[in-house]
């Protein structure tokens, strides 16, 4: 049975998910040291913001297959390490969405109105009404830095407490901006008209320390930013600065540069700076939703099944995966096969989506195509998340081409690879009942299912030839499960297809190879 590791606290749901498939220890006081410790014994690993899954970690997990983050941000995951390793690494992109922008908009209007330094003077026993008069935020503009997910939500609960809304995105369209009412500004322009400024970006070398001494000179004396993203993206020491000096009206932070928070010029500030320990995620709603989206994808990959919302391979809806399915089954059936024809030192492949599959999002599919192409030299080292990155550090050179018009199935994939062994093709098609079917070998037309086991001749067609092949192949005890002629004419080049029950025994090649009329000979093991 698979072995998983919890290392941060998630929900029970997700606990039971995992159980149905693995032996799951939780275990959520472990120090970087002893993570490294125990971590080779699993083969997934769980976690939220809590646990850095460093290189070291990723190294030491020599069984690791996925790495789970019970959240959005996977900046405490060194990817590009856990993706040269082969290691998926899934999130749950949506799971807490609106629980961030609900403590967005919480942060906002506990900031205008002062309510944390009330209540808790409140509770001291002080009954003080002059110190807490605030702001209201009707009529006020917000300016959102970032509307994808969270940024989206909270300027639509924004809007209908009717303020006045601008966004900060480059990567999303005008018809999107406008239809969440907000206008899209460039940045400086935002900094400079809002009253509220709310960052949605992930933390990336571009948005580190976006909010800094110069951007804080150019915004409003009464400009309040709330920063519920991540740590980093505002300069501690500048905020802080601008504050004390009044230069701005307030902050509010839910993350910080470095978590825990520790010694902070931000902890002595009074009403003007409201912070929260990244409680952003922090609702029973958002945990067990997120616990259930990891945990089925952990579930998931443990059983062979793709994962829905990795990070370091091509992102699918569940909808697109579950259709692509079948096809990535032939793209690597294919890549296999071609890949053993072609010879070991592939310099390029060549991959053709025919028919409806050329309307197909085809980037996973080249994928599916690389990895059965490496895979007989790679074998279990070669998974989704690792094929193009072995491929190109192979140099193999991939070309991809579409052609809707060819029509003899629904959708066809033709595979070509030059190798040590000369430049090879093979097409295949899906059937019906999602099938495989090899319907062409070198353009020679055959129609037959993938075998384990199999034997391709090129030879000229004449009289003779197979029966000598059936029977080298019967003195060498080898049973043959199917057999198929391929030939453009009559008495021409032709291709034979052998499904055969064993693997062929050494010298046997040879013994083929010499048989007159035979060109050249290959075997695959699918
Ligand atoms: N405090 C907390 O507990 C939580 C924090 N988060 C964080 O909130 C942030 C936003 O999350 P989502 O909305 O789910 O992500 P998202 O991916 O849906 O949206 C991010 C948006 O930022 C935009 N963006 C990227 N680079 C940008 C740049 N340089 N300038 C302006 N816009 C840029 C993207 O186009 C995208 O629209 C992430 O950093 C995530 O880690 C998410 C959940 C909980
Ligand atoms: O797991 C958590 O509580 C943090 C959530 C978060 O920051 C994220 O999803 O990006």
């Amino acid at each position: 049975m698979p072995k998983v590791l919890v290392s941060d606290p998630i929900d029970q749901v997700g606990i039971d998910i995992l159980s149905q498939v693995a032996q799951v220890d939780v275990k959520t006081d472990l120090s970087k040291e002893q993570l490294v410790e125990v971590i080779p014994e699993y083969d997934a690993l769980m976690i939220r913001s809590g646990t850095r899954v460093t290189a070291e970690v990723i190294e030491a997990g020599r069984n690791l297959k996925i790495i789970g983050r019970a959240g959005v941000g996977v900046d405490n995951v060194d990817v590009p390490a856990a993706t040269r390793k082969g290691i998926i690494v899934v999130n749950s992109p949506e799971g807490n969405t609106i629980a961030a922008a609900e403590h967005t908009l919480a942060m906002m209007l506990s900031l205008s109105r002062y309510i944390p330094e009330a209540n808790a003077k409140l509770k001291q026993g002080k009954w003080d009404r002059k110190s807490y008069t605030g702001n209201e935020v009707y009529n006020k503009t917000l300016g959102v830095v970032g509307l994808g997910k969270i940024g989206a939500h909270v300027a639509t609960v924004a809007r209908a407490m009717g303020m006045k809304l601008l966004a900060y995105d480059p990567f999303i369209s005008v018809e999107r901006a406008e239809q969440l009412g907000c206008s899209l500004v460039e940045l400086d322009v935002l900094f400079q008209s809002a009253d509220y400024i709310t960052l949605h970006i992930p933390k990336t070398p571009e948005t580190a320390n976006l909010i800094n001494a110069d951007s804080i000179a150019k915004m409003k004396p009464n400009a309040r930013i709330i920063n519920c993203a991540r740590g980093g993206i505002i300069d501690e020491t500048a905020i802080a600065e601008a504050l004390k000096a009044g230069k701005i009206a307030g902050a509010a932070l839910d993350v910080f540069s470095s978590e825990p928070l520790g010694e902070s010029p931000l902890t002595a500030l009074g009403k003007e700076i409201v912070l929260t320990p990244h409680l952003g995620a922090s609702t029973e709603e958002a945990q067990v939703n997120v616990a259930i989206d990891v945990a089925e994808q952990i579930r998931d990959v443990l059983l062979g099944e793709p994962a829905r919302s990795a990070v370091n391979i091509p992102g699918l809806r569940p909808d697109v995966l579950e259709q692509l399915k079948p096809y990535l089954q032939l793209a690597e059936t294919l890549g296999k096969m071609v890949g053993q024809l072609a010879g070991g030192r592939i310099e390029s492949l060549n991959i053709g989506l025919r028919g409806d599959l050329a309307t197909n999002q085809s980037q996973p599919i080249v994928i599916a195509a690389l990895k059965g192409l490496l895979s007989p030299a790679l074998q279990e080292r070669v998974n989704y998340v690792n094929a193009s990155i072995e491929a190109k550090e192979r140099g193999i050179r991939v070309v991809e081409t579409r052609d809707a018009s060819i029509k003899d199935y629904a959708g066809s994939l033709h595979l070509s690879a030059k190798g040590t062994l000369g430049e090879h093709s093979v097409t295949g098609a899906l059937l019906g009942d999602d099938e495989i079917r090899i319907t062409s070998i070198n353009d020679f037309p055959v129609n037959v299912p993938p075998n384990r086991y199999m034997l391709f001749t090129l030879h000229r067609d004449m009289p003779g030839i197979i029966g000598r092949i059936g029977s080298l192949l019967g003195e060498f005890n080898v049973n043959i499960a199917s057999m198929q002629v391929g030939r453009k004419i009559v008495r021409g080049d032709a291709v034979m297809v052998l499904s055969i029950d064993d693997p062929l025994p050494e010298n046997i090649m040879n013994e083929i190879k010499q048989v007159a009329g035979i060109r050249d000979a290959y075997t695959v093991t699918l």
